[in-house]
């Protein structure tokens, strides 16, 4: 027998349930699915300018910890996307999956309990079962696809999706964007660098071939046709800002070539907020005030927040605070809900101002 030369840093292969298996236990719902195929509608419209007066706004949590918080929070922003929609399709941020500089708790599906236990089994089906709730509220899902394998568990759930600014270059993840059945919005990278961005939304566009699982669980070869609905995410990056006019239409002239007219949304956090949430309400002001003076490749924004506003620290054992982000600090709810009218109010005068 040779010597084993394989598996050397692996300490533990647990096999998973299949997807197929968690999807009969939380089945997709009429309602979830009307939810879904409506909304998903509604951003393909916006993205190409079939629907050139309202705004898609990305809004919620920069991570799920706990359901209960979550949900509370879907409940409130359901009301004012009730509101609102006349303007703005409102998308509640659901991210389960977090990419890590780093080293640190990597989201719900990841680590449900919290504890570095990592049971994925359960934070899979727990992902899953939030996500037919909010849709079943009436409220659409966002999140970021991080793991090639999660979309085959939680997809059928999710209206608009995220490659993030450190998978951006992957060409795992470009291939999986090309698959997808919902837009996706692509990042620039963590070091501002837009090229990237555009390389990755031209290679969604293609169809793909390539490794995955299938619905039993198997490992599957997977072919795609393309990804149609596709738009670039400027949040800023290498310590820099990207959300002012110029950089706006830069993006936005970049991505003449795709022929997608409204392509551009804006991430109001991360380097774009510098790393202040704080800052979060005055880049999206920036950002309205240039769609009120006419700039129409401006499709939506992307906002951070929480019920409570700010952040706190995870470590294993420690007692959290009811609604507090243990990612990215978040705006609190009264800050969310003011922004959010005043982002309907500029719309619906950016809608008049444009039929005049
Ligand atoms: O959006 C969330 C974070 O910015 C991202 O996951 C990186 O977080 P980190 O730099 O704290 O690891
Ligand atoms: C991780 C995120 O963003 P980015 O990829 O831009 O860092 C996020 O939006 O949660």
């Amino acid at each position: 027998m040779p010597p084993q030369t394989d598996n050397c840093n692996i300490q533990e292969v647990t096999p998973l349930i299949a997807p197929s298996l968690v999807k009969a236990e939380f089945p997709l719902t009429e309602t979830a699915a009307k939810v879904v195929l409506s909304t998903r509608q509604a951003i393909r419209n916006i993205i190409h300018g079939r629907d050139p007066h309202r705004l898609v706004v990305i809004v919620g949590p920069c991570s799920i910890h706990d359901p209960e918080a979550a949900l509370e929070y879907a409940h409130r922003l359901k009301q004012v996307a009730d509101q609102t929609q006349e303007h703005l399709v409102i998308v509640m941020r659901t991210y389960f999956e977090k990419p890590r500089t780093t080293v640190g708790w990597k989201g719900l599906i990841n680590d449900p309990h919290l504890d570095g236990s990592c049971d994925i089994a359960t934070g899979l089906k727990l992902a899953r079962s939030i996500l037919l709730r909010v849709n079943e509220i009436g409220l659409a899902c966002a999140t970021e696809m991080l793991d090639p394998v999660t979309p085959q568990y939680t997809a059928d759930l999710v209206s608009w999706a995220a490659i993030g600014a450190r998978t951006i270059e992957s060409q795992t993840h470009r291939e999986m964007a090309s698959g997808l059945s919902m837009p996706v919005g692509f990042k620039n990278g963590t070091d501002g660098r837009l090229q990237i961005a555009l390389n990755a939304i031209l290679s969604a566009s293609h169809p793909h071939s390539f490794l995955g699982i299938g619905q039993d669980g198997m490992t599957a070869l997977i072919k795609t046709s393309g990804n149609p609905d596709r738009h670039i995410v400027l949040r800023g990056g290498g310590g820099k800002t990207n959300y002012g006019p110029e950089d706006v239409e830069r993006a936005a002239l970049l991505m003449e070539d795709q022929g997608i007219p409204r392509s551009v949304m804006v991430d109001c956090s991360h380097d774009n907020s510098q790393k202040d949430y704080r800052n979060q309400g005055s880049v999206c002001r920036e950002v309205l005030r240039q769609y009120q003076a006419g700039q129409r490749a401006l499709m939506g924004v992307m906002v951070e927040s929480n019920l409570n506003p700010g952040k706190q620290t995870w470590c294993e054992g420690a007692s959290l605070k009811y609604g507090v982000s243990i990612t990215d600090g978040c705006i609190g709810w009264e800050e969310t809900a003011d922004l959010l009218q005043e982002m309907a109010a500029t719309v619906a005068g950016g809608a008049l101002a444009l039929s005049h």
